[in-house]
């Protein structure tokens, strides 16, 4: 890795795979600027004392807790599987996935005990030991639980395996790969980490408020609509917004409304806005917030 400016706080992300372009977009979100020249593993950044560092996903927790990166994001798969000493700031609501034991289809696994005493393969070696390990006492028998750093999904169908512990988001890998869940170890999602003992709690802290701010305007949309005033009590109910809607009085005796509401619930709402009466109804996504 190219040196660092040791005065600066280093922020941890992952520097390719699944999290990297969700995280990319939230630090462009938080207004985190910086110009990361090609092949480079780290980036200064423009108007802030802090450099972006590139990692492997599954060290990031690692560097956070026992090295001097300040601040970074990966899995909390990851954060369990690696048991450093991190501070959990706030779950970022993607990289949403499940930690699972997987068996071969055709093998008809149903109970998970059946796989204690046998050969597992995986990536989360600490996780599986914990999971296996009180299957193995009651069985009296010892899981042999084998590290590979990826494509995992492989290790049945070539032999190495009875069984996986491995990721599964669609299910579209596993199904490829003739498998099915047997049992589900932890559900994961991205998360923000920080070193407890950082030197620069200022900027973490800065930017822990502004990386909520994005995260909460990823969850929102704002709608705005209106409508006669003998309905207004009915479509406010519909949207209660954060705090309380923002109601303007229309020279026509009528209302305009406007509110906060979670994005994953927002067509429903505008169904149940228009059989309420409310019409006009526009919905605009937010850039950014502080709430
Ligand atoms: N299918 C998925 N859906 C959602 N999140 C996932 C998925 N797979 C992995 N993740 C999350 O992303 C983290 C990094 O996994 P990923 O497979 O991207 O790692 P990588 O080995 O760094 O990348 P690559 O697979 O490109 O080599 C995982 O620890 C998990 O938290
Ligand atoms: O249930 P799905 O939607 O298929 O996602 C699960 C797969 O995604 C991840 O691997 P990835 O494709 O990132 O590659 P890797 O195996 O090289 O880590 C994970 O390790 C699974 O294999």
């Amino acid at each position: 890795m190219a040196s660092h400016n040791p005065d600066h706080c280093l922020f941890a992300v992952p520097k390719k795979g699944r999290l990297y372009e969700k995280v990319t977009d939230m630090l462009k979100g938080a207004g985190v600027e910086y110009h990361r020249e090609p092949r480079l593993d780290i980036a200064i950044c423009k108007d802030m004392n802090m450099t972006v560092v590139f990692l492997p996903a599954a060290d990031i927790s690692k560097y956070v807790g026992e090295g001097n990166v300040d601040i970074g994001v990966t899995g909390v798969d990851i954060v369990e599987e690696s048991e450093s000493d991190v501070v959990r700031v706030m779950d970022l609501g993607f990289g949403k996935c499940k930690l699972c034991v997987q068996a071969q289809t055709s093998s008809n696994v149903t109970d998970v005990r059946t796989l204690a005493g046998k050969r597992i393969v995986t990536s989360f070696p600490t996780l599986a030991r914990k999971f296996f390990d009180p299957l193995d006492k009651e069985m009296g028998v010892t899981t042999s639980i084998n590290f590979v750093s990826g494509s995992v999904e492989a290790a049945c169908g070539l032999g190495l395996a009875d069984a996986i512990v491995d990721l599964v988001e669609t299910g579209t890998t596993m199904k490829a790969a003739g498998l099915e869940i047997v049992a589900t170890l932890l559900e994961t999602e991205a998360i923000l980490i920080t070193n407890p003992n950082s030197k620069h709690k200022d900027i973490v802290n800065l930017l822990q408020h502004r990386i909520q701010g994005y995260i909460t305007s990823q969850k929102f949309v704002m709608v705005s609509y209106n409508c006669s005033a003998d309905v207004l009590q009915d479509v406010t109910k519909i949207t209660p917004g954060k705090r309380a809607p923002t109601i303007t009085n229309l020279t026509d005796g009528g209302h305009a409304v406007s509110s906060l509401v979670m994005k994953k619930q927002i067509v429903k709402v505008m169904d149940e806005l228009h059989l309420a009466g409310a019409t006009d109804i526009l919905v605009f996504d937010l850039a950014n917030s502080r709430m």
